[in-house]
C-alpha cells in the first residue's frame, strides 16, 4: 500500500454525549451560542439563552433523545462512525493507500481539535473537509469552517485545506435518494404522495443571502424528476423551527396537520438534508409529525430513512473525495 497524500475530515453537527438533561444542556449551550446559528445581539441572547432556553429545553429534549438512543449511543454519532469506516474502506481500495478518515462534530464530541491532532500525528499535510450537508447553509456548513480554523489556530504549520461546499445537485446524491425511495416503495408499499421535509432556517437568513432554500428546491425538483413524479405527487416543506421569528415555509408540522384534517389517505416522508438519521428525523419526523398527521385523521404515514451508510451513499462520498482531491 502506498502512503496517503491527504486525509479526509467528515464533519457533522454534533449531538449530546448522553440522553440526559445535563448532557443536552452542555450541547445546546455550545450549539446555540454560535453566532452563525443565532445572530441576536450577545447580551440579549445571553439573557434569553441562560434565563429561559437552557432552563426549560434540556429536560424535554433529553426525553426525545432517550426515545431514539441506541446501544452505540446517539444515532447521529453511531451512523457517523459507520459512514467513516465505510468511506475509509472504499478510499483505501480506490487509492491503494491507507487514507486517514476522521469524523468530527462542529459542537460536542468528537471534536475538530482531536481530528486535527490525529492528522498532525500521522503527518497529514493536506486535508479535504467534507461537511455532511448536501445543501449549503450559513448555519451548518460555515460553522464547520469556523471551528476547523479555531482548531488549527495553535498549529504553527498549517496543512493545505480544501472543502466541499455542497453537493445538492450531484447526480450520485440524487440517484441514491431516488434508489432509497424506490426500495422503500418496494418493501413497504407506496403512498400516493411524497413529502420532502428539510430542516428549516430563519427566513431572514435566506433574505440576507443564504442559498439554502435554493439548494433545497433544486434537490427536490431533481429528485421528483428522477422518480418521474407529477407536480401533484410531491410537496416540499421545512421542519424544526426554533424561536419566534418566521422560518422558511411551508412548515412540515402545519402541512401534515392540515393534510390529516383534510383526510389524506397516505404519505411517504423523506428528509434529503440529513445525511444521517438523528433526533430531527427519528423523533421529530418519525414520531411527532406522524402524530400530527394521523391524530388529525390522516391515513398511512411512512418515513424513508436517511442515506446513512447505504452503499450508493458511501460511493457518492467517495466520488466527491476523488474529484476534490484531484492533483493532490
Ligand atoms: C436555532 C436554530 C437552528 C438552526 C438555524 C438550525 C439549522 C439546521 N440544523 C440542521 C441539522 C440538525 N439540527 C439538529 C438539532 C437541532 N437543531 C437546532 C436548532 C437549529 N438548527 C436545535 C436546538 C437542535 C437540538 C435539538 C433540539 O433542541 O430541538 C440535528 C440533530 C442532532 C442530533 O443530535 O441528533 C441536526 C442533524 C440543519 C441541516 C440545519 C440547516 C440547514
Ligand atoms: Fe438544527
Ligand atoms: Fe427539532
Amino acid at each position: 500500500m502506498a502512503e496517503a497524500t491527504f486525509g479526509v475530515l467528515l464533519a457533522n453537527l454534533g449531538t449530546p454525549d448522553a440522553p440526559t438533561p445535563a448532557a443536552v444542556r452542555r450541547y445546546l449551550a455550545e450549539f446555540l451560542w454560535d453566532r452563525r446559528v443565532i445572530d441576536v445581539s450577545r447580551p440579549v441572547w445571553w439573557m434569553i439563552l441562560n434565563g429561559i432556553v437552557l432552563r426549560t429545553r434540556p429536560k424535554k429534549v433529553a426525553e426525545a433523545y432517550a426515545s431514539v438512543w441506541e446501544e452505540e449511543g446517539s444515532p447521529l454519532l453511531a451512523i457517523g462512525r459507520r459512514q467513516q469506516r465505510a468511506l475509509k474502506a472504499r478510499l483505501d481500495t480506490h487509492f491503494d493507500a491507507d487514507i486517514p478518515v476522521e469524523l468530527a462534530m462542529t459542537y460536542g464530541r468528537p471534536t475538530m481539535e482531536a481530528a486535527g491532532l490525529t492528522f498532525r500525528k500521522a503527518g497529514v499535510e493536506r486535508i479535504l473537509v467534507l461537511p455532511l450537508y448536501p445543501q449549503y447553509s450559513r448555519t451548518t456548513t460555515a460553522p464547520v469552517f469556523d471551528r476547523l480554523a479555531d482548531a488549527l489556530a495553535p498549529c504553527p504549520h498549517l496543512p493545505e485545506l480544501r472543502m466541499v461546499r455542497d453537493y445538492h445537485e450531484e447526480p450520485g446524491y440524487i440517484d441514491a435518494l431516488a434508489a432509497s425511495v424506490r426500495e422503500h416503495w418496494e418493501a413497504r408499499g407506496r403512498q400516493n404522495h411524497l413529502l420532502m421535509s428539510y430542516h428549516g432556517i430563519p427566513k431572514r437568513y435566506a433574505n440576507e443571502g443564504d442559498p439554502y432554500p435554493k439548494h433545497c428546491t433544486r434537490t427536490s425538483h431533481l429528485l421528483a424528476e428522477r422518480l418521474g413524479l407529477r407536480d401533484d405527487q410531491w410537496t416540499m416543506t421545512y421542519q424544526s423551527r426554533f424561536g419566534r421569528e418566521e422560518w422558511l415555509k411551508p412548515y412540515t408540522d402545519e402541512t401534515l396537520t392540515a393534510w390529516g384534517k383534510a383526510g389524506h389517505d397516505g404519505v411517504d416522508v423523506i428528509c434529503p438534508a440529513f445525511a444521517a438519521d438523528c433526533l430531527e428525523t427519528l423523533e421529530e419526523i418519525s414520531i411527532q409529525n406522524r402524530e400530527f398527521f394521523q391524530d388529525n385523521g390522516g391515513g398511512d404515514y411512512s418515513y424513508i430513512p436517511a442515506l446513512n451508510d447505504r452503499e450508493d451513499h458511501i460511493a457518492l462520498l467517495e466520488q466527491l473525495v476523488v474529484r476534490h482531491t484531484t492533483g493532490w
